[in-house]
C-alpha cells in the first residue's frame, strides 16, 4: 500500500490556471461549474487537463436553511457532528489510482442533521438523512452530498423544532389535546417519521429509494443530483406501518419482512421489478411473545427466508410513553427467548421454526444451504453481526456516548454469529462464534459481501471492526470464513463507514473487486477510500472538502 501511495502522491500535479470558460457553465448533472482547470499527472506519467467542479477547500454554500447551534462536547469526532452544510457537489483530488473498469457512482444514506434549533437530537439512528455520491468515471471522482427533504426535514426546518417521532426522539406536546393527537397519529402513523436516513437502494428498474424503518419512510431520489423526488408509494393493500431497513433487492425482485404489531407476527413480501405493489409471500407468526423482535435486518438462501424472532422486542408500552425508555420503542424479554425462522420462498410455507440462544443483531450477514451426500437441504447456515444477546450497544450509540471519547475501551464486544437451523423438525438451533472475534477486535457491524454470492455459500465478509481502545467501530475488516482469519484497515482516530465490495467485471475469485468506505478523521476531516478487496491493502483516497458525518449503508449504481 505504501509504495502505491508514494508513487501516485509523487506523480500527483495539480495546478490552477484562470478561469477560461463562462461562470454560467454547468456540468453534465446540471451542477454549476466553478471555473478551474485543474492539471493531473497519473502514476503513468500522462497529463491530463480537467474541469473541476469544486475541489477541496473550495466550498461554495448553496441557499440553505439554517442549521442552527448544535452543542457539542469537547472529545467531539466529525464523524458525530451534523454536517456543515445542507448540500455540497464537486470533484475530488485522487491519490492513487482507481481501476479503470470502475465506472459508476457509490451512495450512502445516513444521518446528517442530528439538531433542529437548538435542540439536540439523542442517538445515532435520529439525524436527518443525507446522501453521499462518489461516481466515479475513468479516473475521476465526482461527489456530492444533499440532505433528503423528507417531510420530517422540511417540517424540522420550517418549524425550528422536530415535528415527527424518530428513532429515540419524541416531538415535546404543547398541550394535553396535542398529546392525544400525537398517540393518536401513532396508529394511523401520521405522527411517525419519514426520515429514511438507513440505507438507499437501486431498484432493477433503475428507480432509487431511500430506506428506513417506517413504510412512509421510503423516498425516492436522483441518483444523479441526489435531488428528493418524492414518497416512494406502495400501492397494495398490504397495511402495517413499520418494514425492515434491509429489503434484499436483486435485479428482479425486492424482498422484505414487515413485522405486525398487531398480530405478532411478520409478513414476508415480495415486489416485483417495476412494481410498486408488494405481495405476501408467507407469514410468520411469533413463537415468544407479546410482540415481535425488532427485525432491522434478515437473511436469503437460494429457496428460503430466513426470519429472525430476537427477544428484543417491538413495545407497544414504550411506544405509547411520552419519554421513550433506555430501549427507546423496543424492550429486551430473555423468557420470551429468541427464534429464528425458515419459509420457503417458493410456496409461503414455514420449514423451520428453532429455538436459538438469546441473540441481538442488526445485521444479518449472508445465508446458504448445507447438503448431504444425496444434494437434500438438511440445514440453514445464516451469519449475522451478533452482540451476545446483549443490548448495551444501542445505548453507546447515543451520541453523548459517541461524543465523549476519551480513551478508554467501552465498546460491547461483538461477533460473527453463525446460525445452524436443521430442516429434519427439530426445535432447536445453534448459535456459534464463526471464528476467533480478536480477528477483528472483539468488533464488527456494517456488513457487506459480495452480492454474486447472495444467499450461496460464500467465504468473505467486509465489516467495520475495531481497533481497541474504541468506543465505536474504528477499523474496516476482510473477513475469511473459511481460514478463520481476518485483515484489517486503520489509521490513527478514524471513523470508516460501510466497506462496500465491488466485484471486478469478469472476476472468478470472490474477492477480486474493490471495497469503497468513506471516512471521517479526528482532525474534522474526511476521505473516501478504496481498498483492494483481496489484498485489503490501499489502492487509493480522495479528501472531501470536510468531514461528512457517519453514515449507514450504501449501493452501487453500475454505469449505463
Ligand atoms: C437508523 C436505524 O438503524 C434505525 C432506524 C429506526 C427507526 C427510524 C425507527 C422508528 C420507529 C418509530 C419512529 C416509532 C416506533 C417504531 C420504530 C420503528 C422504532
Ligand atoms: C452502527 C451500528 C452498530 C455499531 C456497532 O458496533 C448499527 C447501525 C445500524 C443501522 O443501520
Ligand atoms: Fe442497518
Amino acid at each position: 500500500m505504501a509504495s502505491i501511495n508514494l508513487i501516485a502522491s509523487a506523480s500527483y500535479v495539480l495546478h490552477s490556471i484562470k478561469a477560461s470558460s463562462k461562470s454560467s457553465d454547468h456540468s453534465k448533472d446540471g451542477f454549476p461549474l466553478r471555473n478551474k482547470n485543474l492539471f493531473r499527472m497519473n502514476a503513468r506519467g500522462n497529463l491530463r487537463k480537467l474541469t473541476i467542479a469544486n475541489v477541496a477547500n473550495d466550498v461554495p454554500v448553496v441557499s440553505q436553511p439554517s442549521l442552527g447551534k448544535e452543542t457539542l462536547g469537547d472529545q467531539n469526532h466529525v464523524a458525530w457532528t451534523s454536517v456543515r452544510q445542507h448540500r455540497w457537489h464537486g470533484e475530488l483530488v485522487v491519490e492513487g489510482e482507481t481501476p479503470d473498469w470502475l465506472n459508476g457512482s457509490y451512495l450512502r444514506n445516513g444521518p446528517g442533521l442530528w439538531h433542529v434549533g437548538d435542540h439536540n437530537f439523542g442517538h445515532l439512528f435520529d439525524g436527518y438523512a443525507m446522501v453521499v455520491k462518489l461516481q466515479f468515471e475513468n479516473g475521476r471522482i465526482i461527489a456530492g452530498h444533499r440532505q433528503i427533504e423528507s417531510e420530517a426535514y422540511k417540517a424540522a426546518m420550517k418549524h425550528n423544532k422536530l415535528i415527527y417521532r424518530e428513532f429515540s426522539e419524541v416531538p415535546k406536546a404543547d398541550n394535553f389535546p396535542s398529546y392525544i393527537g400525537e398517540l393518536a397519529g401513532l396508529f394511523s402513523g401520521a405522527s411517525l417519521t419519514d426520515n429514511a436516513n438507513t440505507g438507499v437502494f437501486k431498484l432493477g428498474d433503475g428507480r432509487v429509494i431511500c430506506l428506513t424503518e417506517t413504510q412512509k419512510g421510503s423516498i425516492i431520489i436522483d441518483p444523479t443530483t441526489l435531488e428528493t423526488l418524492g414518497k416512494f408509494e406502495y400501492t397494495d393493500s398490504v397495511g402495517g406501518q413499520l418494514q425492515s431497513a434491509h429489503p434484499i433487492v436483486t435485479d428482479t425482485e425486492f424482498l422484505t419482512v414487515l413485522p405486525d404489531l398487531i398480530n405478532s407476527r411478520y409478513l414476508v413480501v415480495r415486489m416485483e421489478r417495476g412494481s410498486n405493489e408488494r405481495k405476501v409471500i408467507g407469514r410468520v407468526e411469533c413463537q415468544g411473545g407479546p410482540k415481535p423482535g425488532w427485525v432491522h435486518s434478515f437473511a436469503i438462501t437460494e429457496h428460503y427466508i430466513v426470519v429472525p424472532e430476537m427477544p428484543l422486542r417491538y413495545s407497544v408500552k414504550n411506544i405509547l410513553k411520552a419519554e421513550l425508555g433506555p430501549l427507546y420503542a423496543f424492550e429486551w424479554l430473555p423468557e420470551s427467548k429468541g427464534f429464528v425462522h425458515v419459509m420457503c420462498k417458493a410456496s409461503g410455507k414455514i420449514v423451520a421454526s428453532v429455538e436459538v440462544p438469546l441473540y441481538m443483531t442488526f445485521h444479518f450477514i449472508n445465508a446458504y444451504e448445507e447438503t448431504d451426500e444425496d444434494g437434500r437441504v438438511v440445514a440453514v447456515i445464516a451469519d449475522c453481526c451478533e452482540h451476545y444477546g446483549d443490548t448495551t450497544i444501542l445505548e453507546k450509540l447515543r451520541l453523548q456516548n459517541l461524543r465523549s471519547f476519551a480513551g478508554q475501551d467501552v465498546l460491547p464486544d461483538a461477533r460473527i454469529g453463525r446460525f445452524t437451523i436443521p430442516l429434519d423438525g427439530s426445535p432447536y438451533g445453534k448459535l456459534e462464534t464463526a471464528l476467533d472475534p480478536n480477528e477483528h477486535g472483539r468488533g464488527i457491524d456494517i456488513c457487506n459481501i459480495n452480492p454474486a454470492f447472495l444467499g450461496k455459500r460464500y467465504r468473505f465478509a467486509y465489516a467495520c471492526g475495531a481497533q481497541r481502545p474504541c468506543n465505536f467501530p474504528n477499523a474496516l475488516t476482510k473477513v475469511d470464513l473459511v481460514e478463520k482469519k481476518a485483515k484489517n484497515w486503520h489509521e490513527d482516530g478514524v471513523v470508516p463507514s460501510d466497506p462496500f465490495f465491488i466485484a471486478r467485471p469478469g472476476a472468478t475469485e470472490e474477492d477480486d473487486g474493490v471495497v469503497i468506505s468513506m471516512i471521517s478523521e479526528k482532525n474534522g476531516g474526511g476521505y473516501a477510500l478504496l481498498l483492494d478487496g483481496s489484498t485489503f491493502e490501499e489502492i487509493a483516497r480522495a479528501k472531501f472538502p470536510y468531514g461528512l458525518p457517519y453514515g449507514f449503508h450504501g449501493c452501487w449504481i453500475p454505469k449505463k
